[in-house]
């Protein structure tokens, strides 16, 4: 039944990460299928035994995935690329790549830090009932006693996701062939007594796929063999998808009332509402009277999560090293869960609850841009060749390195053993750097467990977690800061290893700082303040920091806005409002460098072509951004890109290392759309998840590969 109370999804990698370790294990051959299989069904009987007995009543099944729900969607329908198929395991050759085969393209699930893997969808890719996934883990909840709603990527998201094959038409010309397909698993599930299945739509709040949704659910819906459908569209207001998917014969939607504010109880068509009100996306604790007043003034709601739990930590009872008084206003998945079961229980007997109290109004982003000559005029440069090899900044994090942070955190490594540790690594990666032949370096950022939490445990008004793990993509989780207060900064953060590392060596070090929207992108933020304000905030931290780091005598200092297009509202009318503080608060954090500093940024999976001009708008002397693993696609869009430019000619999320010849293809694929005197040579990223075999030979073949091209002088 779906009453009372449900949730549209739960985290997956494990309370204790044990998903990813056990992910590990078999690529690496120490644990076989059987075992990764278990270690599966553990994880998903612990999540159903765990929601029950918070008291919800609506579990839903199918909401694990041993890399990617967007991908298992693929393999479901059969829409696997043929030169996958004779792979020894084509779902993680897919995932991950396999011997010559590169994976399939990842890209951002919406605007949230979770990556899916972008299904490729031709004119003649099958698309028929393949698999029983969600079937088998029906079975299973039922074997322990749990009768499940399954949850499936629904049609219309699963094609809007997809890519087409070179030359075919957009995926979403084949929804017909899609509906045969969920048809026929709607039958089969509906043969093993399923009374509920949930098909998430978050495309749809987008504006995108509305009139292809009407269409596909009107026909789903009108078949006679088949469980109830409850739709859900999240991550935004549904708009238009709402009457649209009340005109059709589903039983219930589910809406993001969190995200997209109040809709009107009469423009859902008799259907039941799935109400998100307790938020998926952040960590804070729900105002209970402010949701009940909203619930009541829907009839037989449901309540509901605004979204999958997915993008929360577990377990707040975890974290016991945090503040009481910050502990008290926060709720990771399962207090939430249980805030839903309380919802439900009092509106059950009767309660209303109270109108919430208004936010306070913002100020506008301030835009401070004294400090920098226009670009041309700036140009600084370190006697550099051209085709400048570089890399974006980590190298491996060893097992070495995050040992002697535990024991550091544990007390039984002093800071000046630490730091010692830390000096030798800075100095094993410039000796490494200067053999391969790279021409601006790094330092390696072997003192920092992650690319944001390293600045959050440095700045006033954050907090971290000890297990607040959230999956970014397959195994890879972070634990994202929780930004509680006014942020900023008490001393210079970076300076000192930068130092270091130049101290080394003639060839010039890169500075590397977080920018201030990628910070707050991967933290949990505030809710009392509206999010511009705190990237303004941020924004002044890294500015005194760029302002040190160039007293010092940095040459170039990077400052990464991976997160820029993360952040993009979903909806077109919003974008530019967006970007304009987005892009001022990025030139406030670098305009402190002066004209004497080269400020390079990086940009990884950035789709660039919605946020192209707002790259240009960043002001930065050079942008290198993720090219290699999405084929070079990205290049069409930067022709007439008039700064310096890195597309990455080496994809490190595959342990594959490309040849040299496969390296210089990409170079001179870049080569004819950037002139040469503005071309940089360096990966897709950072070098942290890789091995040092990799990354040396991978390195050297860079280093060969842009010698060859290089003009004689
Ligand atoms: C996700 S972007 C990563 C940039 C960072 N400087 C690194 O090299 O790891
Ligand atoms: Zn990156």
């Amino acid at each position: 039944m779906l009453t009372h109370s449900t949730i549209l999804g739960y985290p997956r990698i494990g309370p204790r990460r044990e998903l990813k370790r056990a992910l590990e294990a078999y690529w690496d051959g120490r644990l076989d299928r059987d075992g990764l299989d278990r270690v599966g069904a553990d994880l998903r009987a612990g999540t159903w035994r765990r929601l029950a007995a918070l008291g919800l009543r609506a579990l839903p099944s199918n909401t694990f995935s041993e890399y990617d729900h967007v991908l298992d969607t693929a393999v479901l329908l059969d829409a696997v690329p043929e030169r996958y198929r004779a792979a020894a395991d084509p779902y993680f050759a897919m995932a991950r790549g396999a011997d010559g085969l590169p994976p399939l393209r990842m890209t951002k699930w919406f605007d949230t830090n979770y990556h899916y893997l972008v299904p490729e969808i031709g004119a003649r890719t099958p698309l028929r009932l393949a698999g029983d996934k969600p079937i088998r883990e029906v079975r299973e909840a039922r074997a322990l006693g749990h009768e499940t709603r399954p949850v499936l990527v629904g049609p219309v998201t699963f094609l809007l996701l997809s890519e087409p094959a070179a030359g075919d038409p957009p995926p979403l010309t084949r929804l017909d062939d899609a509906l045969t397909a969920y048809a026929d698993l709607l039958a089969a599930l509906a043969a093993e007594g399923v009374e509920w299945v949930q098909l998430d739509e978050p495309a749809l709040v987008t504006g995108a796929g509305v009139a292809q949704a009407r269409r596909a659910y009107e026909w789903l819906g009108a078949l006679s063999d088949r469980p109830k459908l409850l739709v859900a569209s999240y991550f935004g207001e549904p708009g238009e998808a709402l009457p649209a998917l009340a005109a059709t014969g589903i039983e219930a939607i589910g809406v993001d009332l969190v995200r997209g504010g109040p809709v009107d109880p009469a423009a859902l068509g008799g259907k039941t509402l799935v109400a998100g009100v307790v938020s998926g996306r952040d960590v804070w604790r729900t105002d209970l009277g402010a949701a009940l007043y909203e619930l009541s003034r829907y009839p037989g709601v449901v309540v509901s999560t605004s979204c999958s739990l997915l993008h929360v930590p577990y377990d707040l009872d975890a974290e016991t090293g945090l503040d009481p008084a910050l502990r008290e206003r926060l709720a990771f998945a399962d207090q939430k869960v249980a805030e839903v079961v309380a919802l439900a229980d009092r509106l059950a007997r009767g309660a209303r609850g109270r109108a919430p109290s208004p936010r306070p109004a913002g100020r506008p982003a301030e835009s401070t841009l004294e400090g920098r000559a226009p670009y041309p005029e700036r140009s600084v440069q370190v006697g550099l060749p051209p085709l400048p090899v570089t890399t974006i900044g980590s190298f491996p994090q060893t097992g070495e390195l995050r040992a002697a942070r535990a024991a550091l955190a544990a007390g039984t490594l002093d800071q000046r053993g630490y730091e010692r540790l830390i000096e030798a690594e800075i100095e094993r990666v410039i000796r490494l750097q200067e053999r391969l032949g790279v021409d601006v370096l790094v330092h390696g950022e072997p003192e920092r467990n992650d690319m944001v939490q390293y600045f959050a445990e440095h700045l006033d008004g954050f907090a971290t977690t000890r297990h607040g793990w959230v999956q970014s993509y397959g195994s890879r989780c972070t634990r994202p800061p929780i930004i509680h207060g006014d942020v900023r900064r008490t001393a210079p953060i970076t300076v000192r290893w930068t130092r270091f590392a130049q101290s080394l060596t003639e060839r010039p070090v890169k500075g590397m700082l977080t920018g201030p929207v990628t910070i707050v992108a991967w933290s949990f933020v505030r809710r009392d303040i509206p999010l511009r304000e705190v990237v303004v905030q941020v924004a002044e931290a890294v500015r005194a920091e760029v302002r040190d780091l160039a007293a010092a005598g940095t040459s170039i200092i990077q400052v990464d806005e991976p997160a820029l297009r993360e952040l993009l509202p979903l909806r077109r009318e919003r974008q530019d409002e967006y970007l304009q503080w987005a892009v001022a608060a990025y030139r406030h954090a670098t305009s402190s460098a002066g004209d004497h500093t080269q400020i390079h940024t990086h940009l990884c999976y950035s789709n660039a072509s919605e946020v192209i001009a707002a790259i240009d708008g960043l002001d930065a002397d050079v942008t290198t951004i993720e090219s290699a693993r999405s084929g070079g696609r990205i290049l069409g869009e930067l022709d007439g890109f008039g700064r310096g430019l890195g597309p990455g000619v080496y994809d490190i999320h595959s342990p594959r290392v490309p040849s040299a010849e496969e390296v210089g293809d990409l170079l001179d694929a870049v080569l004819k759309v950037v002139p040469v005197e503005r071309v940089w040579v360096n990966p897709d990223c950072g070098l942290k998840t890789r091995t040092y075999p990799q990354v040396e030979a991978a390195l050297a073949n860079l280093v060969t590969a842009a010698r060859e091209r290089r003009p004689s002088p």
